[in-house]
């Protein structure tokens, strides 16, 4: 099961209340975009759904949480670490299988970085990074995505190679977008979030950019 039906959702830094009580049901097959302006509360939602659904999502942070020692393989790797036996994980730290590899090396060219694999983190571009924790996502293969502004970095046609690749493989997933138009193209369901608090939830097919205008 991928959907999750969450309720009395609360989130304060310093005393101060940055999230509900707020509650949220997400079916299986549902595509939730999360939107609103900056500091509205998406980041702090995204983190409290991924910690309640413990290790049943894949998760696209806003920070990524690539280490930057490591090359990229690694850091793809890392999406299914709990799936594998502590030697094997270790192994692989020396010297990859060849399967692995390959599995890695394939979403690469999916995101159009194959060339990378063997490189280490700390050399990428911004855009190039964030497809990395894109990778890491597939590669976990779970069956619900959490992704806070996958896309923030990528050029247009490169955001929607990747939005396109993340709707092909989860069948439920919560992004934060900011960029309205592919909320609207690609997802299937609009939760507009304001000061900590649901303020729209409306099927996308019922929605125009101007609708979701207002929350900014
Ligand atoms: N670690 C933290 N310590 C203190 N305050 C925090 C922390 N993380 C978030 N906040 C506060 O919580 C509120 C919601 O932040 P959050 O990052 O969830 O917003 P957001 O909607 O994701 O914003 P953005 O679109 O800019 O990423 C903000 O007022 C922010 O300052």
């Amino acid at each position: 099961m991928s959907g999750f039906d969450l309720t009395g959702l609360t989130a304060s830094f310093g005393g101060e209340r940055v999230i509900g009580p707020l509650s949220l049901s997400v079916r299986e097959g549902d595509r939730v975009a999360l939107v609103g302006r900056s500091g509205a509360g998406k980041s702090t939602l995204i983190n409290l759904i991924h910690q309640q659904v413990q290790g049943h999502s894949s998760l696209v942070p806003q920070n990524l949480g690539l280490v930057n020692a490591l090359q990229v393989f690694h850091n793809v790797y890392m999406g299914r670490l709990d799936a594998n036996a502590t030697w094997y994980n270790t192994l692989t730290l020396v010297r990859p299988f060849a399967r692995d590899s390959r599995e890695v090396k394939a979403l690469l060219e999916e995101l159009a970085m194959p060339e990378k694999v063997w490189i280490p983190a700390a050399s990428l571009s911004g855009g190039q990074r964030q497809r990395v924790a894109i990778a890491r996502a597939l590669y976990r293969k779970a069956d619900l995505l959490l992704a806070d502004e996958p896309v923030s970095a990528l050029d247009g046609p490169t955001a929607h190679l990747v939005m396109k690749l993340l709707k092909q493989r989860f069948r439920t997933s919560v992004i934060a977008l900011h960029d309205v138009e592919l909320a609207l193209a690609y997802c299937t369901r609009i939760v507009g979030i304001q000061d900590g608090q649901v303020a729209l939830d409306e099927p996308s097919d019922k929605l125009t950019p101007a609708d979701i205008m207002p929350l900014y």
